[in-house]
């Protein structure tokens, strides 16, 4: 569904993607784990088009998509959840929703799919009326997902859904990320810690200095030292020294 080569990015001299080769199949939960400022957001916002890449190449269901601006990559059925998740806080969990599914002109379907959502999400149900900002941190990741799939998107990428929140609130943001991932929804997503993502993940790369320190299955890597090596860094003499 996704296929990127050579990519690379940055800010001004400091080179933040160094040639990123990357892919993530039609069903897929593809996880992107690294530390900080390892370039896993820079990477989301290079594909989703809020970055213009410096070099490499970008495919989305076998289109070239290198250097398109976000509107036009959000109607291709790429969505992307940002860290900080960007809700509007002043406006009802409704009024997020229905911006959500503005873009699309089936408006028999999209209502369709509120319900679907609301199903999915029944916190949001209980709020929809209530103003966003008074959500807490947990349902205001739910209300940033919930928005994104009403765009209708085949490849939904979320930045770190699970910071800032408590481990069973990220136990029901994981559950739902599941129960999407089921109903057919492909996923790439960035975390920075590794925990919890083996019970989840189709397949993950290790992002450390802007490079793919590691890319396997989650059975490939099951048993966590390859994952921590590559996280840590072990196997490179710098920041083993570090
Ligand atoms: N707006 C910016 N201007 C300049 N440098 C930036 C900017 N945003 C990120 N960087 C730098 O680019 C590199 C990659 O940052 P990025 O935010 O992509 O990392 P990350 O893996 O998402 O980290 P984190 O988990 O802390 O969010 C870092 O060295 C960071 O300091």
């Amino acid at each position: 569904m996704l296929e990127i080569r050579g990519l690379t990015a940055g800010y001004g001299r400091l080179a933040a993607l160094k040639s990123i080769d990357l892919e993530v199949r039609t069903g897929e939960i593809v996880f992107v784990v690294g530390p900080n400022g390892a370039g896993k957001s820079t990477l989301l916002k290079t594909i989703s088009g809020l970055m213009v890449p410096t070099g490499g190449t970008m495919t989305f269901n076998g289109e070239p998509i290198t250097g398109q601006v976000p509107e036009k990559l959000c109607r291709k059925g790429l969505a992307l959840v940002p860290e900080g998740r960007s809700i509007f806080r002043t406006l009802t969990v409704r009024e997020n929703l229905l911006l959500g599914g503005m873009i699309r002109k089936d408006k028999a379907e999209a209502a369709a799919d509120l319900e679907r959502v609301l199903a999915i999400f029944p916190i949001l149900k209980a709020r929809y009326r209530g103003v966003a900002g008074h959500l807490s941190g947990g349902e205001q990741q739910q209300l940033a997902i919930a928005r994104a799939i009403l765009q209708r998107p085949s490849l939904m990428m979320i930045d770190e859904p699970s910071l800032g929140l408590a481990p069973l609130v990220i136990d029901q943001v994981y559950d739902s990320l599941r129960q999407l991932n089921a109903d057919g929804l492909t996923l790439l997503v960035v975390e920075q810690s590794t925990a919890r993502i083996l019970d989840l993940a189709s397949r993950i790369y290790v992002l450390r200095n802007g490079h793919v320190a590691l890319e396997g299955s989650a059975s490939d890597l099951a048993d966590g030292h390859a994952l921590e090596e590559a996280y840590f860094g072990y196997s490179d003499p710098q920041a083993a020294q570090a």
